[in-house]
């Protein structure tokens, strides 16, 4: 059996005004950088230990692993950084507030575009000056892979080859895995592990900072998930995550 531990960044700025973030490149607040060494000490505490971590391009998550590695005394450990555990691109809601667009759109329509497996949201303008096209960080990437809004279902198709190509045969080679990412790049993840349909995808959410386990068998077909420490903790931030786009 092998497991994994997956964690979404701790709070961002962008996630205490409540904007829509996607690849806007964004900090952490105080209190991201406390969850994410809670982290560390939870898993620490735990027993827990990494062989290698992966993380996107994106600072909310690569400070968040800096953090919780450095609680467990593990700064050194090697990290992939890849553009495809990004978050989920929000096109041209990025740097909107959420229930501003609701108070505007309706709930219904902002939870379409938050949680719907297939409708992106409108997208950017490639001239938009938010637009990552023009980003050095994405010099290597080809330009249509540099996109101008995503759905869920283009967030898969990112992020598994990402899995099958490079974190999949690590954890297979035994390696002990951390993979530190976003809400919908995980959320992309686990509807692949789990096999989740389009319309259940709808109605999971992840909580920031909080490191949740996957167990795999030998195929690496999820035998069982679980966040460390309070369960009912992690539950209730979830649902919290799940009211954010509300009027
Ligand atoms: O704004 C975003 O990029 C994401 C994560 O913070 O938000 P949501 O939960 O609305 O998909």
């Amino acid at each position: 059996m092998y497991k994994i531990v997956l964690i979404r960044h701790g709070e961002s700025t962008w996630n205490l005004e409540n904007r829509f973030t996607g690849w806007t490149d964004v900090d952490l607040t105080p209190t991201g950088v406390s969850q994410a060494m809670s982290a560390g000490k939870l898993l620490k505490a735990e027993g827990w230990d990494f062989d290698l971590c992966y993380t996107s391009v994106l600072k909310r998550a690569i400070h968040t692993l800096w953090y919780t590695l450095d609680e467990m005394d593990r700064t050194w450990l090697p990290v992939v950084k890849d553009y495809r555990l990004n978050e989920r691109h929000y096109g041209s809601l990025q740097g909107l507030n959420k229930a501003d667009m609701a108070k505007q759109f309706g709930d219904e329509q902002v939870l379409i575009w938050r949680r719907s497996y297939d409708t992106p949201p409108p997208a950017l303008e490639a001239t938009d000056p938010r637009c990552e096209r023009s980003d050095r960080r994405y010099a290597n990437v080809d330009t249509q892979s540099v996109p101008l809004t995503e759905c869920l279902k283009d967030t898969v198709a990112r992020v598994l080859p990402a899995w099958n190509d490079s974190i999949a045969p690590s954890i297979k080679a035994g390696k002990r895995v951390l993979i530190a990412a976003h809400g919908n790049s995980i959320r992309a993840l686990i509807k692949y592990l789990d096999g989740i349909s389009d319309s259940d995808i709808v109605s999971l959410n992840i909580p920031n900072g909080i490191p949740l386990v996957y167990e795999l068998d030998e195929n690496l077909k999820p035998i069982r998930h679980y966040y460390l420490g309070d369960a009912e903790a992690a539950a209730a931030a979830a649902a919290a995550v799940a009211s954010q786009g509300k009027a």
